[in-house]
């Protein structure tokens, strides 16, 4: 059996005269937790946008567990076990912190429609379970204590967490993380690294992690794929990264890689 759960074959696309990525081939494996950085504009959200469905490439292909993606349309995907969170934070947010959960868990309910329309007994003990299900998500996200609070009224680094446990909240195979850290102060980013090791082990998941902070990427990460101006400029292991001249031109003057 192959170990191989995603691949794109020189994957690009382009916006008007604008070639926002091209040439991109890269493959994770089952189980691997790896990186995709790049100066800011290199083409990282536009590559997760590619492999949610969102856009469609012009050129080259993409397959997930053997399943051509191309011309799936994003909830295809999403059924296909992908998922992801967004770069901004995406919840519903005049919602309470366990509905938020609940939402992306009800997309794979088990009980019929007809059941829930009939109020049949299968149809409660398919909440109940909903519920106790989404509950136990939020407890391993530090979040049952606030389940019942609005979403917008939790603290920044908490709802990142909430995006996050929402995300896989759907069950998917791969997780896309568009910068989890994003506006987390030190501490909150060290928990955050843990956190993701944690799930990667506990859901034997595959995560995809866009990420500016380098502490993060290279702590945590097997391997790393580097875009510049829309390409893929370098992969290899942390190691191989930081000390690769192509990427530090890239990140020169931008940030420095420690
Ligand atoms: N819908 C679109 N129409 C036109 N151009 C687009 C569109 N989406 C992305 N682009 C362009 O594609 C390029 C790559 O953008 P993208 O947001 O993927 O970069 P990024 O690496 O995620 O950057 P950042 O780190 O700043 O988030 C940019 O030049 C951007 O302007």
């Amino acid at each position: 059996m192959s170990n191989l759960l995603i691949k794109t074959e020189n994957m690009g696309i382009q916006f008007g005269g604008l070639k926002a990525v091209q040439n991109v081939n890269m493959y994770l494996n089952k189980g691997e937790l790896i990186g995709l950085i790049g100066p800011n504009g290199a083409g990282k959200t536009t590559t997760f946008n590619m492999l949610t469905g969102v856009y469609q490439p012009t050129e080259g292909a993409i397959t997930f567990d053997g399943k051509k993606l191309n011309g799936l349309k994003p909830y295809q995907v999403s059924k296909l076990g992908i998922s992801r969170t967004f770069q901004n934070i995406r919840l519903f947010k005049d919602l309470s912190v366990l509905d938020n959960v609940k939402v992306a868990n009800h997309n794979l309910a088990k009980h019929s429609l007809l059941s829930s329309i009939l109020r049949l007994p299968s149809h409660f003990s398919g909440e109940a379970k909903m519920e106790k299900e989404s509950i136990d998500f939020l407890k391993i996200f530090g979040l049952d204590v606030y389940k019942d609070e609005l979403a917008k009224n939790l603290p920044y680094g908490m709802q990142r967490r909430l995006e996050i446990a929402r995300a896989l909240a759907a069950n998917p195979q791969l997780l896309l993380l568009d910068e989890p850290a994003a506006g987390m102060n030190p501490q909150e980013t060290r928990d955050l690294m843990e956190l993701i090791a944690f799930i990667r082990k506990e859901f034997n998941l595959t995560i995809l992690l866009i990420e500016h902070d380098m502490h993060l990427v290279m702590g945590i990460c097997e391997r790393i794929y580097v875009l510049d101006h829309g390409q893929l400029i370098a992969d290899g292991t942390p190691e191989e990264i930081r000390n690769n001249p192509k990427v530090i031109e890239a990140y020169l003057g931008e940030e420095v890689i420690d």
